[in-house]
C-alpha cells in the first residue's frame, strides 16, 4: 500500500507552497512560495502571529487542502499528483494530528478512542487494543483506559488524543496548539510527555505554539513571514 513511500527520505517536504484565499472581491495570499523540511525524527516549532498562516501550513502538511503552487511531499512522494483516495490513506496511515481541543469521541473509552483509527487502517482489534494499552501507558493512563473521556480531565484528554494521533505509527506528527486550552502547569507536563514519546519513537513533527518557552525546546523554530517559512533562532 506504502510501496511509494520511502522511509529515508525526509518525513515531510514543502516545496515552493503557495496559497491564495478568494472571498469576493478580497484575495489573501497567506502562503507565496513557502519551503519547509522535516528530517527523520526532527521536532520543529511554528510560532507566528495569530493570522500569518499557522493553520494553513498545517492543512497543506496534512494533505487536508491542495496547495495552489508547489508541492507537498511525504516520505519523499510527491503527494500533489495523487487520487483523493490515496491521499487519504497516507493522511490515516502517515500523519498524526493533534489539534487544540481534544476531538475525541465522547461514547467511547480512552483506549478504544486509540484503537480506532488502527482499526480503521485494518489493525486487527487484539494488535490495535496492546497498541493503544501501550501508548495510554506511556502517558501515564494506564489507569484510565476504560474512562470516558468525560470523566478524564483536560490534560488526560490531551493525552489521549496525542496517544490516539501516534497509534497509527506516523512519519509526520503535526499539532496546531496542542497544549493550547489548558494551564501553564498541565500544559507543561502534557508537553513533556508529548515531546519524549514522539523522541523515543522518532517521529518528525511540526508543532505550532505561541509559547516561546515550549518552542525552545524543540530542535528548531520557524515563523511565517510575508508568506514564507523563515528560522528564528536555533533552540537552545
Ligand atoms: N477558508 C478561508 N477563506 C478565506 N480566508 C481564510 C480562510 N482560511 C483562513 N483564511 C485567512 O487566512 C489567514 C491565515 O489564516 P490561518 O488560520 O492559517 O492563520 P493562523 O496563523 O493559523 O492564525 P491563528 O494563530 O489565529 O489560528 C487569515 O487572515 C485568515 O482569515
Amino acid at each position: 500500500m506504502n510501496d511509494a513511500l520511502n522511509a529515508g527520505a525526509a518525513p515531510l517536504r514543502m516545496d515552493g507552497v503557495s496559497r491564495r484565499y478568494v472571498s469576493g472581491e478580497e484575495t489573501l495570499d497567506v502562503l507565496r512560495g513557502a519551503d519547509l523540511t522535516l528530517h527523520p525524527g526532527e521536532i520543529v516549532a511554528l510560532v507566528a502571529p495569530s493570522g500569518t498562516g499557522k493553520s494553513t501550513l498545517l492543512h497543506l502538511a496534512g494533505l487536508l487542502e491542495h496547495p495552489d503552487a508547489g508541492c507537498v511531499m511525504v516520505a519523499g512522494q510527491d503527494t500533489g499528483a495523487l487520487t483523493d483516495a490515496r491521499r487519504t490513506e497516507i493522511r490515516r496511515d502517515r500523519i498524526g494530528f493533534v489539534y487544540q481541543f481534544h476531538h475525541l469521541l465522547a461514547e467511547f473509552t480512552a483506549r478504544e478512542n486509540v484503537m480506532l483509527p488502527q482499526m480503521i487502517a485494518g489493525v486487527a482489534r487484539r494488535a490495535a487494543r496492546t497498541r493503544a494499552d501501550e501508548l495510554l501507558g506511556l502517558f501515564g493512563l494506564g489507569h484510565r483506559l476504560d474512562h470516558l473521556p468525560g470523566k478524564l480531565s483536560g490534560g488526560e484528554k490531551q493525552r489521549v488524543a496525542i496517544a490516539r494521533a501516534l497509534a497509527n505509527r506516523p512519519h509526520v506528527l503535526l499539532a496546531d496548539e496542542p497544549t493550547g486550552n489548558l494551564d501553564v502547569h498541565t500544559s507543561d507536563a502534557v508537553f513533556d510527555a508529548l515531546l519524549e514519546t514522539v523522541r523515543a519513537h522518532g517521529v518528525a513533527a511540526l508543532i505550532a505554539t505561541h509559547n516561546m518557552d515550549l518552542a525552545r525546546r524543540m530542535d528548531r523554530i520557524v515563523t511565517l513571514r510575508d508568506g514564507l517559512v523563515v528560522p528564528v533562532a536555533p533552540a537552545t
